[in-house]
Formats: structure tokens, C-alpha cells, sequence
């Protein structure tokens, strides 16, 4: 079977047409930006450690500063994409080799897993929102689960559906709520600067979770500066813009996150304008389910993409079922951990060390085990300097280490950026002891 005119190839095996440009870049990553998570989320923005919000203003710094970074992170991971064709998890057996590939591969099936069940459910709690309990969760799950399923199946036909017709009420759906909750007068004073850099990792981690998927979109630009302006563009903007708004709305119901999307509701015509965003969200499940099945591809290159698009929907629709869905601040730590070191090994790799020339993307690429011991260093960092709280056990054992180690970590300490500048130090390193051996 072949594919649509100007679609994505079924398989890996044939070349991807390159047709997006800066406005479908900018206008996809724009509703990326945009989620219904981010509202609720915002809580973490405004007080990272439970107990020490932010300031207004710090929260809008802590937002711009962690979108900005997150976004050219994402941006810099969408260049190779553009300029081979190959998708995201492809392009990781030119930095780790076929074989070791599969393991950044399989972390960022779980992770698209879990952040489309994550979409899905909040899409089911949403449309609850707007329209009551007359219709049960699992039917919007399931409703919600279809369509993602169907925006899958021609990806680059939804990615110009956003462009066209989905981006503009967006726009106006966000600028009309923003207006009506800044005239109910919310009480946006107090707080402190004190837990700054963990609401600028909370930000990093939101966007940085894109960066092992920038390149299945990316490998359909028309050249890697559309990419990463688009991304950097689109996404910074409208993520700065939701988590704004999600303090905003969260400060009119006291902080609760659980009834933070009655704010949007109870405004005059929030209900229309929020049920835009609702159904927007399918944005989101889509690039989660559909990078997932390209991920699926790097194991399995010659299965149709559908296949797996279909598989992956129908379990990540299971999962919204059924699994409880409540650990999202744990989720987004583990994120920062593993994502964050891993782009920094990639960046040395791709854009310092000379990979952009000699990456071997084949499916018989050598294994480069020694491109590990940076991302695993730059891992044990930022748990090191984190102060997130995630699983209890698994929070106590790294203040054993810290004890052990006698390091005090302070609130000003950054662990996402901690955790780059050892891998991309200890990148270099490697770097230069493979020219040494060389030479
Ligand atoms: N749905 C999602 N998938 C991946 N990364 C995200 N960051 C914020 N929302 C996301």
C-alpha cells in the first residue's frame, strides 16, 4: 500500500516529504503550548515545594525563563530532524548506536503513554466541566480516544487542520478568558522569590518532555531554522500565556487545583470558550500517540505506522480507563531527570563534538556505550539537586546520598540545569578522550 500525497510515509524505509513551514511549525507547537494540564499545573509553577509560593512576578519570570530554555532545547533536538528526515528516536542510533537506542526509545514510549492517558483524561474531565455528569467519563474517553486515533492516522493533514482552522479560536478562546478572569478581580499579591529555580524546573520539564519527540515533526520542515523557529516561537508564547492564566484562574478558587477549570467556566460565555480548549486538547493526545508509534518504528521499521498508531491508541485509551491518573508532579520530575541529561549529550554530540557530520543513522549503527556514563551522570545530578518530591522511598535514598556526600542543596539550585552542565561537561570529556585515543 502506498502512502497519501504528502503524508507520512507508512513505513521507515521511504523518504518524507518536507512541507511544513514556519507558520505550521509555529501554529502546531502554539497548540502544544496550550493545555488544560498547564492550568491545573500551574500550582507547581506557583509553589513548587508546597508551602513557599511564588510571587506574580516571579511566577511570570519563573514561566518565561523555563519556557525559554525548555523551548531551545526542544528547538536544537528538532534541527537534526530537518536536516536527515529521520524521526526523533531514529536519529538516537546515530548519538547511542542501533542496539542502545532502544533504550531512550522504550523511556519515551512509557513516557508518551503516560501523557496521552494523562490528555485523555483530562479532555474527559474537562468536557465534564463544561457539560455536567449527564454523559459518564469513560464515553469522553472514549470519544476522545477515536479522535486522537483518526488525527493519527494522516498526521501532516491534522498538523494543517491546527493551522488553518483550530490556532485562530485558540487565540480568541484564550484572549476572551483571559480578559473575563483579570475582571473578576483576582487577589494576585504576596509570595516570595525563595522557590524560583524549582518553578524554572517544573517549566523546563513541561517543554523538555517534547524534546525526545521534535523530530518527528521537524523531519517535515522545509529547513531546520523553520523548525526551530517554530517551536521556539509558537510554544514559548502559548505556554507562557496558559501557565499566566492558570495562576490567574487558579487565584480566583483559592488555589485548589481540582477547581481550577470552574474559574474558566463561570465567566460569561466560558463554557463555549472552554470547551474550544477541551476539544483542542486532542492536540495534544495525537502527538503523544502518534510519537509513540513512531518511536515503535526505531524497533520494528517495516510495520505499517498505523498499525501501532491504532495499537497505541486503543491502550492509552485503556489506561485512561482504568488506571488512576493523579501523579503528575512525580511524572515531571522523572521527566527533567531523563530527558534533560540526555538532551544535553545529544547537543554536545550533535552540534560540538562533529556528530551533525558522522552520526550513523542505520539500522546496523555501532553501539556507543561510553555516550551512556554522561546521561547517567547528569540523571544522578538532578536528583542530587532537586527538591521536588516524587515517591517517598525514592526521594529518601538521595538525601541518604546528599548526607553522605555532605551536600546541602539550596533552594536557588537548579537541578535541570545541574544536571546539563555535567552531562554536557562530561560529554566533552569523552569527546576529547576518544580524540586523544585517536590521535
Ligand atoms: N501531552 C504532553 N506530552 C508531552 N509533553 C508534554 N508537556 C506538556 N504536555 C505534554
Amino acid at each position: 500500500m502506498t502512502s497519501a500525497v504528502d503524508e507520512v510515509p507508512l513505513t521507515l524505509g521511504e523518504a518524507p516529504p518536507k512541507t511544513l513551514g514556519f507558520l505550521d511549525q509555529g501554529a502546531f507547537w502554539a497548540n502544544l503550548g496550550v493545555s488544560l494540564l498547564g492550568f491545573s499545573g500551574a500550582l507547581y509553577l506557583l509553589d513548587p515545594l508546597g508551602g513557599a509560593p511564588l510571587s506574580m512576578v516571579a511566577a511570570v519570570l519563573a514561566a518565561v525563563v523555563g519556557s525559554l530554555v525548555g523551548t531551545v532545547m526542544v528547538g536544537l533536538a528538532a534541527i537534526p530532524g530537518a536536516r536527515t528526515g529521520a524521526p526523533a528516536m531514529v536519529l538516537l542510533r546515530g548519538l547511542f548506536g542501533a542496539r542502545l537506542s532502544y533504550l531512550p526509545t522504550v523511556l519515551n514510549i512509557v513516557q508518551m503513554l503516560g501523557w496521552g492517558a494523562f490528555e485523555l483524561w483530562v479532555i474527559a474531565n474537562g468536557a465534564q466541566a463544561v457539560f455536567g455528569d449527564s454523559v459518564p467519563y469513560a464515553v469522553w474517553v472514549l470519544a476522545a480516544g477515536a479522535l486522537t486515533i483518526a488525527l493519527t492516522l494522516r498526521p501532516l493533514g491534522a498538523i494543517r487542520l491546527l493551522r488553518r482552522f483550530v490556532t485562530a479560536a485558540v487565540v480568541v478562546a484564550m484572549v476572551w478568558l483571559a480578559v473575563a478572569l483579570l475582571r473578576e478581580a483576582p487577589h494576585l499579591g504576596g509570595g516570595s522569590w525563595n522557590a524560583f529555580a524549582p518553578a524554572v524546573d517544573y517549566v523546563i520539564a513541561l517543554s523538555v518532555s517534547w524534546v525526545p519527540v521534535a523530530a518527528d515533526y521537524a523531519r517535515h520542515s522545509r529547513s531546520g531554522r523553520a523548525a526551530f523557529a517554530g517551536v521556539v516561537t509558537g510554544y514559548t508564547i502559548a505556554q507562557v500565556a496558559c501557565l499566566v492564566l492558570g495562576i490567574v484562574a487558579l487565584a480566583l478558587v483559592g488555589n485548589d487545583p481540582d477547581r481550577v477549570w470552574n474559574a474558566f467556566v463561570a465567566v460569561p460565555l466560558g463554557a463555549l470558550f472552554f470547551g474550544v480548549l477541551v476539544l483542542r486538547e486532542a492536540d495534544q493526545s495525537f502527538a503523544n500517540v502518534y510519537s509513540t508509534a513512531m518511536s515503535l518504528q526505531n524497533l520494528l521499521p517495516r510495520v505499517d505506522r498505523r498499525v501501532f498508531s491504532v495499537g497505541v491508541g486503543v491502550l492509552t485509551t485503556g489506561v485512561a480507563l482504568f488506571a488512576n491518573v493523579n501523579s503528575y508532579g512525580a511524572f515531571l520530575g522523572v521527566i527533567g531527570a531523563v530527558f534533560v541529561p540526555m538532551f544535553a549529550v545529544l547537543v554536545v554530540d550533535y552540534f560540538v563534538l562533529g556528530g551533525a557530520a558522522r552520526w550513523d543513522t542505520s539500522q546496523d549503527a555501532p553501539s556507543r556505550w561510553a555516550m551512556l556514563v554522561p546521561w547517567l551522570l547528569g540523571f544522578v545530578a538532578y536528583w542530587v539537586f532537586t527538591g521536588a518530591a516524587t515517591l517517598e522511598w525514592w526521594d529518601e535514598r538521595w538525601a541518604a546520598l546528599r548526607e553522605l556526600i555532605g551536600f546541602e542543596r539550596q533552594p536557588w539550585m537548579s537541578a535541570a540545569l545541574a544536571a546539563f552542565v555535567v552531562s554536557a561537561l562530561a560529554t566533552l570529556l569523552v569527546g576529547l578522550l576518544r580524540r586523544r585515543a585517536r590521535a
